[in-house]
């Protein structure tokens, strides 16, 4: 059987990156051939399947025929005659169409390897416009790979900003759209993803609530960059910093200042009460890219409560208490560690700001650890019964946070 390796592993390797899954091409089968030899078939729209002893995706060399719009209207055409560099061919980017055979050899017939060496991120050829999730790929592969000095070709950025011109990014399900942005959020520099959309004028397109926030100025004295747009890209790579691959802070990250798109113009650069008016957009993005619970409680936690841990210090123990009620900290314990990354993330993802010490973000955990110890069933071994319980529980967990904030201060 004739296959290679190809799409991310290759091009990882060629980047010196750590190895992720490993996909191969298969050349000449059939599928009847591939059940006889042992591999077991995955899904119905494409010909693909698992080795029988490794587990890893096999796929027929395939063409495809764009015959609906959007990413699903697609005939795939896979039969033994289809060679390798037309499989190549129907790919997305040339860094991702370099294919490797078994004795290690490159095959590389549409200059992945050049640009590779000159960190360019081009597309493959024409067909590139049939499917508008390559926007959000090429985006989402800048996120990881600008840091590495890439940018998009000019030819290919065209291409963006035509079809996100032409609309087609509307016909993206929200799963396609969150995958690539959550992809976006565990990369190390998630605003190169946001700088990519903007400029293909895309970002509107998928997420409007985000774009809304590009040109709402905020107080020069508290953020320098001033623009709130460049400050959630800071938050953003800062998050990736803070929490390298975690999703869920990055999430909250990106949309904690969302109600900053709602101040009325005559209030601006002050922002007064945006916390409160960031939960309905945040809401619905969340619907609408059905983002998963865990995600989104944390976002909205963030949203409304991030000036509440900003000003940690002037609150008193009885407000602490309830701050931490309010965030389920008691059922979800693992929630307060997270808040207090995208707090940290929000003070220090500010211009020239970034090495800022942020001691909340420690004394939040302390007081939320020291408040966790004491268990409403330590009181009821005291011999508490009833609503009594309820009311010495919150005494002792308010005397508690008032011992961890000293603990903190002399620390
Ligand atoms: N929408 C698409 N259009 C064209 N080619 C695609 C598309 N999606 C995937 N591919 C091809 O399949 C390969 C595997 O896709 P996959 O989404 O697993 O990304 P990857 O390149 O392996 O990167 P990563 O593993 O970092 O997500 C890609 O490298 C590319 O060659």
């Amino acid at each position: 059987m004739k296959s290679y390796l190809v799409g991310g592993a290759v091009r990882d390797r060629l980047l010196g990156l750590p190895p992720g899954d490993r996909d191969f091409v298969v050349v000449g089968e059939t599928p009847e051939s591939m059940l006889a030899a042992g591999f077991r078939p995955v899904g119905r729209d494409f010909p693909v399947f698992l080795h029988p002893d490794t587990g890893e995706e096999y796929a027929l060399a395939r063409t495809e025929r764009k015959s609906a719009p959007g990413h699903r209207g697609f005939v795939v055409h896979a039969d033994p005659s289809v060679t390798l560099d037309q499989d190549l061919a129907r790919r997305d980017f040339t860094i991702n169409a370099i294919a490797e055979d078994a004795d290690g050899d490159v095959v590389d017939p549409l200059g992945g390897v050049r640009d590779i060496e000159a960190r360019v991120l081009r597309h493959v050829g024409p067909a590139f416009v049939e499917d508008p999730l390559r926007v959000l790929r090429a985006a989402r592969f800048m996120a990881r790979l600008a840091p590495l000095g890439f940018e998009v070709a000019p030819e290919t950025m065209a291409l963006m900003r035509q079809m996100a011109a032409g609309g087609e990014l509307d016909t993206l399900v929200a799963e396609r759209v969150w995958q690539e942005l959550s992809k976006a959020l565990s990369a190390a520099q998630p605003s190169a993803f946001l700088r990519t959309l903007r400029e293909a004028d895309a970002l509107r397109a998928v997420l409007p609530e985000v774009d809304a926030l590009y040109g709402v100025p905020q107080r020069a004295e508290y953020h320098p960059e001033v623009d709130t747009g460049i400050h959630q890209e800071l938050v953003s790579d800062m998050a990736a910093r803070l929490a390298p691959g975690d999703t869920v802070v990055g999430f909250a990250a990106l949309t904690h200042d969302l109600g900053k798109a709602r101040t009325p113009a005559h209030e601006l650069p002050r922002h007064v009460g945006h916390e409160q008016a960031g939960l309905a957009p945040l809401r619905a993005l969340c619907e609408r890219l059905k983002v998963p619970l865990e995600h989104r409680d944390l976002a909205l936690v963030a949203c409304r409560e991030h000036l509440n841990v900003h000003r940690l210090r002037e609150l008193r123990d009885t407000t602490v208490h309830d701050l931490l009620v309010r965030c389920d900290a008691f059922r979800k314990p693992g929630r307060i560690a997270k808040l207090a990354l995208v707090c940290e993330a929000d003070k220090r993802g500010r211009l020239g700001l970034e090495d800022e010490p942020y001691p909340q973000a420690a004394q939040l955990r302390r007081m939320h650890a020291a408040a966790l110890s004491i268990q409403a069933r330590d009181l009821a071994r005291e011999g508490l019964e009833g609503p009594a319980i309820g009311d010495a529980l919150r005494k002792a967990r308010v005397a508690a946070i008032r011992a961890a904030r000293g603990a903190t201060a002399d620390a």
